[in-house]
């Protein structure tokens, strides 16, 4: 029996990862999971396994790559298999990174190797109701929003690839709804409904979905209804299933950067062709074609809460998203993740620093995880960010980030009298809101 497979889309910070956590803590179905970071740090896939008991389970898999068509389609294809060979689970769910375009994912499901084995069953698209609102549902008048294409550049507002993951999908989450007003909510459904139909629509927060509206859809039944759903469709005639190339002129010859993340290793695994079909390359790598860049943030020394916490709520305009695990002095057990998207950012204790454990068990967990960076000092304390933006000066957002750091006087003083309103307890929360410039603790 073919393994039936979901793909879960949605923008960067949008909540697929929240969502997916609960449905992991909530479904009775063993899940396999495929995870796609963008960025070098793979966050996601750290996030999941400590917030899961798969921690040592092989079912999540990561693909360190956010560029989907070079990471996802021949190693995607490859790695499903092998899961499906040496794990059992019921269902697959996987993971889009955020500036993943659902269809060459769907496409490795519907003609690769991978089509037999498994049944790719619904796409759905975690929408972030904040944004959305705020991006397509800002004028009075019932307008319904476009695809633009690219720019004289070029490059691709993050809009429409926001647009594409709402035309191709089943199932809609509405998600972040603790963050619009019920009318705000009920215009940003009423828009998603004119431009998916089709789709059936959840309203939600912090993704809490019942595992059935999420794994248990048969939403394309080619021979009930005689008629697939958009997206097979698309797939199905390969005429169109390359329409969002059309009118897009830029160059997409040889030659350019991939914007692959640091140490991704192209020539990983024997006979490994980058798994491009000429379908795959005849169309810009996904941070190309939105413009969107990725760095990384890693820095062995603490930030200072109070101005840490300053440059939270006044952060630039062009960082799309930021994630990842902080160092904050004053807090030397716990390992807090940091992350933004829209217009929040939350710090949150999600585990330990291993330095902070008594001797033995931090040679038990050091033996198990043997690559694992070590600081004669401090240990593995350490700030580990990954940054993505869109037109933004990474360098400059660097250097705030560095006046941030204690200073050499700063790291011998008291760093508990530091004024700090970083969380101490395990799961609780401190959220920075830029637009109230206001702080609030609450636990979850
Ligand atoms: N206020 C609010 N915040 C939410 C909600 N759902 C998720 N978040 C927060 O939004 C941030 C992003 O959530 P993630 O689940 O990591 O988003 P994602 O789509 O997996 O992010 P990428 O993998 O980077 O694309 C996190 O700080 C979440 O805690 C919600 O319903 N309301």
């Amino acid at each position: 029996m073919a393994i039936p497979v979901t793909i879960l889309c949605g923008e960067l910070g949008a909540g697929k990862t929240t969502l997916l956590s609960g449905l992991l803590e909530s479904s009775d179905r063993e899940i396999g999971l495929v995870v796609n970071d963008v960025g070098a740090v793979n966050v996601d896939a750290d996030l999941v396994e400590a917030r899961t008991d798969l921690s040592t389970g092989e079912e999540v898999l990561a693909l360190e790559n956010g560029c989907i068509c070079c990471s996802l389609s021949g190693d995607l294809s490859r790695s499903v298999i092998r899961l499906q060979r040496e794990r059992e689970f019921d269902h697959l769910v996987v993971e889009a990174s955020g500036v993943g375009e659902p269809e060459p994912i769907a496409r490795q499901f519907v003609r690769g190797p991978a089509a037999g084995v498994y049944d790719l069953e619904s796409v759905v698209t975690v929408v972030d109701a904040r944004r959305f609102h705020d991006r397509f549902v800002t004028s009075e008048t019932d307008e319904v929003p476009a695809i633009e294409g690219p720019d004289e550049t070029g490059t691709r507002p993050l809009a429409d690839l926001v647009l594409e993951q709402v035309e191709f999908c089943d199932l809609l989450v509405v998600n972040k709804c603790d963050l619009v007003t019920e009318t705000e909510r009920d215009r940003v459904v009423a828009v998603l409904e004119t431009l998916q139909p089709n789709a059936a629509v959840r309203t939600t927060e912090y993704g809490r979905v019942d595992p059935d509206d999420l794994l248990g859809i048969e939403c394309f039944d080619l021979e009930e209804t005689g008629e697939s759903a958009g997206w097979k469709r698309a797939l199905e005639d390969e005429s169109v299933a390359h329409t969002h190339d059309e009118g897009n002129d830029h160059d997409h010859g040889e030659g350019h950067d991939h914007g692959h993340s640091e140490g991704h290793d192209h020539d990983r695994g024997e006979g490994h062709d980058h798994g491009h079909d000429h379908h795959d390359h005849d169309h810009a790598h996904p941070h190309e074609e939105y413009g969107i860049e990725v760095d990384t943030y890693r820095r062995r020394r603490p930030f200072h809460p109070e101005r840490f916490a300053a440059l939270l709520a006044d952060l630039p305009d062009g960082l799309v998203r930021a994630k990842g695990l902080c160092w904050i002095a004053g807090r030397e057990r716990q390992a807090i993740t940091m992350s933004f998207a829209g217009s929040e950012t939350s710090l949150e204790v999600t585990g330990r620093w291993i330095a902070s454990l008594s001797a033995e068990r931090q040679e038990r967990h050091r033996s198990g995880q043997p690559d694992l960076e070590w600081d004669e000092q401090w240990g593995d304390r350490e700030t580990r960010l990954a940054l993505i933006g869109r037109d933004l000066e990474i360098g400059a957002l660097t250097d705030r980030l560095d006046d941030c750091l204690l200073t050499d006087d700063e790291m011998d003083a008291d760093w508990t009298a530091f004024e700090n309103d970083a969380p101490t307890a395990m799961s609780e929360t401190a959220t920075v809101s830029a637009d109230a410039r206001e702080q609030t603790a609450e636990n979850r």
